[in-house]
Parts: C-alpha cells; sequence; structure tokens
C-alpha cells in the first residue's frame, strides 16, 4: 500500500523527527536526493552532468532552500545551473551554497526566465511546497506557466508549485512536471486529480520521517495489496460458496448496459449471476451470457414480493440502464430492502438521489458515481467536485452512510474512518460509454464473494483499469500493470513524451494503446486477474 499524507501531518511528523537532528539535516537529506534524482536524469539525457544546464525556480521559503542547495551539488559536479529567485527572500544559507559551487542567480525577469527555461536541460521548480496556499501569486504564477514552454525536463521539487499538497486542488496557474521528488512521505496531492497530473512520475526521497508519520489519509494499492484481498476459490468452492450475485439493470429502453453489467460479474468470478430485468433485456443477457439465470420481473408485483423468484443472493447490483421512473424505483426499493450488500451505480444512483430514504438500510451500501452523479447526490456543482475531488468523496461516504467509489481520471473510494484509496490503474481511454457497467459488476462479483464495500471497490476499480489496459494494448499485458515509480524511468528517459502523465493515475493512453469499447474490457478481466 503506497501511503500518503496532509501538509499538517507531513509538518507533525517533520517536527518530532527535526528534534532530535541538528539543525538543517532534514534539508540536506532532501537536497542530497534531488540532486541525485537530477543527476541521474541529466546523465540520461546528455550523458553527463558536467556542461549540462540547470535552471532553478526558487521561492522564498524551504522549498527554494531545498533547491538552492541540490543546485550547489549539481554545480559542484559541473552544470551550468542558474536560479531565478521570485521571493522577495531566498534561503539564506542555500544562496550562499549555490554560489560559491559557482552558481548563477538574479531575480525574477521574465525575458531572461523564458531564454533561461529554453536553454535548461532540467528545470528545478522549487517556488512553493507544502507551504503553498491558493492560487499563485505572481510571479510566481508567471514562472509557472513558463515551465509549459521549457525545453528540457520539469522536476518540481516536493509538489508541482500551484497544487495544494493535502488534496490536490489545483486554483491557477500550476507547474505540470515530467517527473515530482517529493520528500520524507508522499503527500495526497501527488495521487489524486488534478494534482496527480500535475505531479508527473513521483519519485520520493527517504529522510527518516517514517516512524513519525500518522495514519494516511489516501492509499493506494498496489497489484500485491489487491492479489493479497482478492477471493480465490478452493478445492472447497461451490457457486455459492464463491459468491451469487444478484443483477437488477437494464430496461426495455435500456439494454446493453445490462448485458455489460453482467459480463463483468461472469468475468470477474461470481459463483453464479442471477439477473432481474424487463423481458428484453433478460433476452439479450440470456443470448450473450447463457450463464446468467434470469428472471423477468412483474412490475404489477409488490414490493414486498418483487424480487420473490429470483431467488438467494449474497449481494445485489442496482441500477445499470435501469430507467428511472415508477417501476424502476420500485425495483430500487425492493433490492435496497434486503439485507445483503448492494451496489448502486448509474440509474440507480440518479433514484437515490431523488429518495434518499432508499439509503435508510442496515446492511453496506456501495454507491459508484461519476461527478456528475455524485454533484446529483451531494447538491454541489460538477467543477467543484472536479476541483476538489478528495473532499467531496470524503463528505459523500459520510453524509450518505456507504462506501462511495467516485470515477474519474484517478478513482477515489472513501468510507468514513478508513483513508481514501486511490486507483493507479487505468487509461483515458476507459473513458467510454460502458465501461461503469464493467465495474459494477466485478465490484458486486467480489461483494458477493465475501469483501467488504471498501475492499470490494477498491479491487474492482484496480482490476477494471487492469483489463482496460489490457485491452487497449491488443491483449498484451506486457507492462500493464505498470504502477507509480516503475514508469518513471522510461518516462523522463523518453524527453517530453512522460508531460501531463498522472505517474499513479490513468497515464496518458498513447504510446501503444487504441480505443476499446465497455465490452473488451469485461473480456479482458481474466487476463487482468492472472497477472494478479
Ligand atoms: N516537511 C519536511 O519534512 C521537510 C520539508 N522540506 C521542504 O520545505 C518545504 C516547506 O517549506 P516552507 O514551510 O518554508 O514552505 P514553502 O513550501 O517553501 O512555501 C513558502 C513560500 O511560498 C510562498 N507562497 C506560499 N503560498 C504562495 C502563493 N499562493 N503564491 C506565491 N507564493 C506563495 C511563501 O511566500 P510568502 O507568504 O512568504 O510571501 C513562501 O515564500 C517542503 O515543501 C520541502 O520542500 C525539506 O527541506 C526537508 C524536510
Ligand atoms: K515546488
Amino acid at each position: 500500500m503506497r501511503t500518503a499524507y496532509t501538509s499538517d501531518q507531513i509538518r507533525t511528523a517533520e517536527t518530532a523527527l527535526m528534534a532530535r537532528l541538528p539543525e538543517g539535516t532534514l534539508m540536506s537529506r532532501a537536497a542530497a536526493g534531488l540532486a541525485m534524482v537530477c543527476a541521474n536524469l541529466l546523465k540520461g539525457v546528455r550523458g553527463r552532468v558536467y556542461g549540462s544546464h540547470v535552471a532553478l525556480l526558487v521561492g522564498g521559503g524551504d522549498n527554494g532552500g531545498d533547491t538552492l542547495y541540490a543546485g550547489a551539488l549539481l554545480a559542484r559536479r559541473g552544470a551550468r545551473v542558474e536560479a531565478v529567485l521570485a521571493g522577495s527572500r531566498a534561503h539564506e544559507g542555500g544562496l550562499a551554497a549555490l554560489l560559491a559551487a559557482g552558481g548563477r542567480t538574479g531575480p525574477f525577469d521574465a525575458a531572461r526566465a523564458g531564454d533561461l527555461l529554453a536553454r535548461a536541460d532540467v528545470v528545478l521548480d522549487g517556488l512553493v511546497g507544502i507551504g503553498g496556499g491558493g492560487a499563485l501569486r505572481e510571479p510566481y504564477g508567471t514562472l509557472a506557466e513558463l515551465t509549459a514552454e521549457a525545453a528540457g525536463l520539469v522536476v518540481a521539487v516536493d509538489v508541482p508549485s500551484g497544487v495544494d499538497a493535502s488534496s490536490g486542488r489545483v486554483e491557477g496557474p500550476a507547474v505540470r512536471a515530467h517527473l515530482t521528488v517529493t520528500f520524507g512521505a508522499y503527500k495526497a496531492g501527488l495521487l489524486v486529480d488534478p494534482g496527480a497530473s500535475h505531479a508527473g512520475s513521483v519519485e520520493l526521497v527517504d529522510i527518516g520521517l517514517g516512524p513519525h508519520l500518522p495514519d494516511p489519509e489516501v492509499a493506494a494499492p498496489t497489484g500485491d495489496d489487491v492479489a493479497g484481498l482478492l477471493p480465490r476459490p478452493g478445492a472447497e468452492s461451490d457457486k455459492y460458496r464463491r459468491g451469487v450475485v444478484g443483477i437488477a439493470a437494464g430496461s426495455d429502453r435500456y439494454t446493453g448496459a445490462a448485458v455489460l453489467s453482467v459480463g463483468g460479474a461472469v468475468r470477474a468470478g461470481a459463483g453464479m449471476v442471477r439477473f432481474a430485468s424487463a423481458a428484453e433485456p433478460v433476452r439479450l443477457v440470456r443470448a450473450r451470457w447463457p450463464e446468467a439465470v434470469t428472471t423477468v420481473l412483474d412490475p404489477s408485483s409488490s414490493p414486498e414480493s418483487l424480487l420473490e423468484e429470483v431467488g438467494r443472493v449474497q449481494a445485489w447490483v442496482l441500477g445499470p440502464g435501469l430507467g428511472t421512473g415508477p417501476e424502476a424505483h420500485a425495483v430500487a426499493r425492493a433490492v435496497l430492502s434486503s439485507d445483503v450488500p448492494v451496489l448502486v451505480d448509474a440509474d440507480g444512483l440518479t433514484l437515490v438521489a431523488k429518495d434518499r430514504t432508499l439509503l435508510r438500510r442496515a446492511a453496506p451500501t456501495v454507491l459508484t458515481p461519476h461527478a456528475g452523479e455524485l454533484s446529483r447526490l451531494l447538491g454541489v456543482p460538477r467543477e467543484q467536485i472536479e476541483a476538489a475531488r478528495l473532499d467531496h468523496v470524503r463528505r459523500a461516504a459520510a453524509e450518505l452512510g456507504a462506501t462511495v467509489l467516485l470515477k474519474g481520471s484517478t478513482t477515489l473510494v472513501a468510507e468514513e474512518h478508513r483513508p481514501v484509496r486511490v486507483n493507479t490503474t487505468g487509461t483515458p481511454w476507459l473513458a467510454t460509454g460502458g465501461t461503469g457497467d464493467v465495474l459494477s459488476g466485478i465490484t458486486g462479483a467480489l461483494l458477493a464473494a465475501g469483501l467488504s464495500g471498501y475492499d470490494a471497490a477498491s479491487c474492482a476499480a484496480y482490476v477494471h483499469g487492469l483489463a482496460a489496459r489490457i485491452a487497449a494494448r491488443g491483449g498484451d499485458g506486457g507492462g500493464a500493470r505498470a504502477e507509480a515509480g516503475g514508469r518513471a524511468e522510461a518516462r523522463y528517459e523518453a524527453g517530453d513524451g512522460g508531460r501531463g502523465e498522472a505517474g499513479y493515475g490513468a497515464g496518458d493512453g498513447g504510446c501503444g494503446e487504441a480505443p476499446i469499447a465497455a465490452l473488451d474490457v469485461a473480456e479482458a478481466i481474466p487476463a487482468a486477474l492472472r497477472m494478479l
């Protein structure tokens, strides 16, 4: 599990550690780690450090201090290092070290900064780190914007300036880095969009903070974590022990979602799928997935007897393509009255947004909205949700008393009193109709197998993203299970190929990937599971 923290948590840990160390130790550890990463980058792009050009963008705080000391170390190895001092002050010790090592400095001047960025092999963004707050003021904002024109690699020091380290929020100009070198621990804002897509690959420099860190705010499960949580059938397993999932999805008008949701559940290893719907979706599901046991629901039945014919299930999936009229509401009421876990998606979320009483239940509920659906659930504009995904997914989990999986470029899973889980797999090609229906089926299968809502949702997101990557690469699993760090090297050696990529997130959907259909994702689930 990769764990991540807020700025306040980092500062508390830093204070505890600093009390035991001589002054300046942490900054020199941070600067040494940063310089080493930059030296390796320079060797990658220039063959050596000596003679390379390095530009430093230096703010007035300790983030600028780290940058100046790292610049001094690179200057001592023969790099030509020039700094733009953007603040009214600069870290004294760092500045003296840089000058003593032969580095050059000057105050902000847009033309000079532009010229410097055009010549530099590597640009270090040391404007603001965890001490930043709100939109960048001038001249920091202009400098952040100028980094977009940089010819070389942009390395963010600790956090890309303009990104809120605790939440990933971006409120104005912000640096988009190829690589972020972060100190002591991952910051939550590096894992969550929009911050994650500004961070590029993220490299962690250990400065000894570990023993002083509290419980994390955010955690990103790795492939090994997911493999450890996924149910594996044993010799004793039968279809009931593996989990029977009920799927209440589709309507005579919307049939495809039902086929996709059932596909997700079948391919994710449900012991059995019981599908309940109107006649037309039932016909289509039977044609595509003969292993599903189907029931045509009788809309004239009472809510108590509506699902009587379906048989016993260990979890329900409710909502894809269900519609939002009175008949759909009756199905939602019947499913949510059950005493098993229920996943609510798509039209189910619209029904729940209109009638919150549906969520008054004792068994676990998992909600899987995208930002638009969450906007309806919380009554908050979509843009606000997109700008502060972490805050809103947490709020939704607390307010709705459910596990909430917020879909998007970095999918988040929140449950009260637990770290928000961030998904590291996926591809932008997933942003296509029907893929969410497949995810609902996978999650339902895992709920039926006995995973908690929190684990089922986070494992399903991981498997779904991995399957999408495999499908986008034409079934070639090679490298699809790439997580942060593992992808960094290839990326920054490839020149500007990685700009804007989310080190932990969905990647850029570029090289070697092609468009996918939702059913391709369902069909690639077994290949994804084989990799775990
Ligand atoms: N924690 C650790 O373990 C370790 C931390 N270390 C390092 O210390 C960093 C934190 O340093 P920090 O506390 O000095 O704050 P920092 O990020 O430099 O920002 C303050 C400066 O930014 C400015 N500024 C702020 N907001 C702004 C805005 N919107 N727009 C414009 N300017 C803005 C603010 O300006 P002012 O308000 O003073 O005008 C001030 O100049 C941390 O990220 C890491 O790199 C390592 O050395 C080792 C161990
Ligand atoms: K920075």
